[in-house]
């Protein structure tokens, strides 16, 4: 029988949760879309794709089967063992004979709004399988509030991967300063949004025992079934009991007693294995005793030098490595995130599913050869199809950055009554901790003092380039000029670390100039710089670019004495409250675990 792909525009899954919605299009003369798919599974009709000769792996039943996988409209239609039986003459045919068929992987948990714009980025993470991503918006979100997130939507909306986002919570946080109440009723509304799926990363010192504004959000994803994903970076007992009571998810487990504590309260958790950090050794550990069921896996965020080289496809395989078996890995990184975040048609090639199919050389590598994305083949035999494609963000988005005036930087020496004053000591990673130096003292003044480690460090507000507060910082091990960078962590902030005043006026107002971003000051001169154009968190060059320039801004904190292990990481985590530390405020020193701001007179 001579058979024909009907000619018919796709029905597209557009949404999930509260607000599942379907857009059929013009579908001409075919039947409806499930008519059709019927039609493929009966065998009367051909498909449009079919990924044929490969072992099908079947997350439901954790199986591998010899069978074809048949897509019409995007979706898949059947798994039938006899491919030709759906294959016409105009049937696209993807060979798998010998390699592994798995769903599209899932990353549960990222960061896509920091350090590069990902329209111009996903490809990457594409060529490794990875499909479907639920990503914070916590760097253009607290920048731009819920325009911030419909605006990172709306720019990866048309790419042939799948993102889903959380509403970013931080705004809403009293803990260290003043919450953005104005904010609440816009963020709840964003609850409703079918491309959201849950409230974004709460630090459990902002949650537990507290009432912020953010509660309401809380309840309003309780209320129309979406998560909450929770930072539980060093919570445990009591209060990770207390906290399970509204958080759904967390990945900040970094124990295996950790992630059997949560699982144990309910709380999906999800191990992590990106360019903060790997916790899979003690993920699989966990997972001996818990099995799969309730663990998922994920990136939390892959920096544009790490995603050259993969996103969840090199997380299967870490933690394939790590002991997890591969039926497992799989699961983790497909069908349980999926149904955790409710991705309904994600994470599945069962029939119905959304085609977004992953063709892999073998397990032990899991070397990606070729990718169905929604029905479209975008990796063939390794060969990637799709590229960048920039998007314009509203104009709002761009130029966004105030900065301070000149005399910012001036410490007065009556800041403190004695000496000394309070400081943050830089430790490594994510890490500091409170301590306090003797600054120079100097017409009036209080001074850097690179000779004994004692830098001046700055963070203002970006959007008035006013408020803010500048203090001093050891452990970076800077002796000379200044770097400045708006990629702080949950912060909208421009933070400066220097160790002289004009240095550290000329890199922020620099970084100001380029709308955000880096920049790296010695003696006067711009050793380097890299814009973060979009909305000052993020870089619209071309990926490569970025990387090569990320690694450019290291070297150049190198040539500034900088001898921390990771200096990016250091320095603009020293704003990120979820950590138990001495941290960043526009108002001060934030002391994490006991909620409380301090400025540099000495406690
Ligand atoms: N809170 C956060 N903000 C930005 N990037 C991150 N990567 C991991 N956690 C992050």
């Amino acid at each position: 029988m001579a058979l024909s792909p009907p000619r018919v525009s796709r029905k597209r899954f557009v949404g999930v949760g509260c607000g599942l919605d379907y857009d059929d299009g013009d579908a001409n003369g075919g039947g409806s879309a499930v008519n059709r798919r019927e039609a493929v599974a009966l065998g009367e009709a051909p498909a449009d794709l079919v990924v044929r000769g490969g072992r099908v792996f079947r997350p439901e039943t954790r199986t591998f089967d010899d069978v074809a996988v048949a897509v019409v409209d995007g979706t898949v239609a059947a798994l039938p063992e006899d491919a030709a039986s759906v294959t016409g003459p105009e049937t696209t045919v993807v060979e798998a004979t010998d390699r592994v068929v798995v769903p599209g992987f899932v990353d549960a948990h990222t960061h896509l709004d920091l350090h590069q714009s990902f329209d111009t980025a996903y490809h990457y993470a594409l060529r490794g399988g990875t499909t479907s991503f639920v990503t914070e918006a916590s760097g253009i979100g607290t920048a731009f509030g819920a325009a911030g997130v419909e605006a990172l939507l709306d720019a990866l909306a048309d790419l042939p991967v799948t993102v889903r986002a959380t509403v970013p919570p931080q705004a809403l946080f009293d803990t260290f300063g003043p919450a953005e109440e104005a904010r609440g009723d816009a963020f709840e509304a964003l609850l409703d949004d079918p491309r959201v799926v849950g409230v974004g990363e709460s630090a459990w010192v902002h949650v537990v025992g507290r009432e912020p504004p953010a509660e309401r959000l809380y309840e309003h994803a309780r209320d129309c079934g979406k998560t909450v994903t929770g930072h539980g970076a060093g919570c445990s007992g009591a209060t990770l009991q207390a906290f399970a009571g509204t958080v759904t998810d967390d990945h900040e487990a970094i124990t295996s007693e950790g992630v059997e504590a949560r699982v144990e309260h309910g709380v999906h958790a999800i191990g992590r294995c990106g360019s903060i950090r790997d916790d899979l050794d003690a993920f699989a550990e966990a997972y001996e005793t818990l099995g799969a069921s309730e663990l998922s896996l994920c990136t939390d965020g892959v920096w544009p030098r790490d995603l050259l080289d993969g996103c969840m496809d090199a997380v299967v395989e870490r933690a394939i490595d790590a002991g997890i078996a591969p039926v497992d890995a799989l699961r983790m990184a497909t069908l349980n995130p999926a149904r955790h975040f409710g991705l309904g048609g994600k994470g599945t090639l069962a029939p119905g599913s959304d085609a977004d199919v992953v063709i892999l050389e073998d397990l032990e590598t899991v070397d990606v050869a070729s990718v169905v994305a929604d029905g479209d083949v975008v990796v063939h035999n390794h060969d990637l199809r799709v590229g960048p494609r920039a998007h314009d963000y509203p104009d709002e988005f761009y130029d966004a950055v105030r900065t301070p005036s000149a005399d910012a930087w001036r410490v007065p020496v009556d800041a403190t009554d004695g000496s000394s004053v309070e400081a943050i000591a830089y430790d490594e990673g994510l890490f500091s901790a409170p301590t306090t130096v003797e600054p120079t003292r100097e017409n009036g003044e209080l001074r850097a003092d690179p000779a004994n480690d004692i830098a001046k460090i700055g963070l203002f507000d970006r959007r008035d380039g006013e408020s803010g507060f500048v203090g001093f910082c050891t452990g970076f091990g800077i002796e000379g000029g200044a770097l400045a960078t708006t990629g702080t962590w949950e912060t909208p902030g421009v933070l400066g670390l220097g160790v002289n005043d004009a240095d550290l006026r000329q890199a922020v107002a620099h970084v100001g100039e380029l709308g955000g971003g880096w920049a790296v000051v010695r003696d006067g001169e711009v050793l380097v710089d890299l814009p973060y154009s979009i909305g000052g968190v993020a870089s619209a060059r071309d990926v490569e670019e970025t990387a090569q320039l990320l690694s450019a801004v290291e070297e150049a904190t190198r040539r500034l004495g900088i001898d921390a292990a990771r200096p990016l990481l250091g320095v603009q985590t020293l704003t990120f409250t979820g950590v138990p530390a001495r941290k960043l405020t526009f108002g001060g020193y934030a002391e994490i675990r006991e909620r409380a701001v301090v400025g540099l007179a000495p406690q």
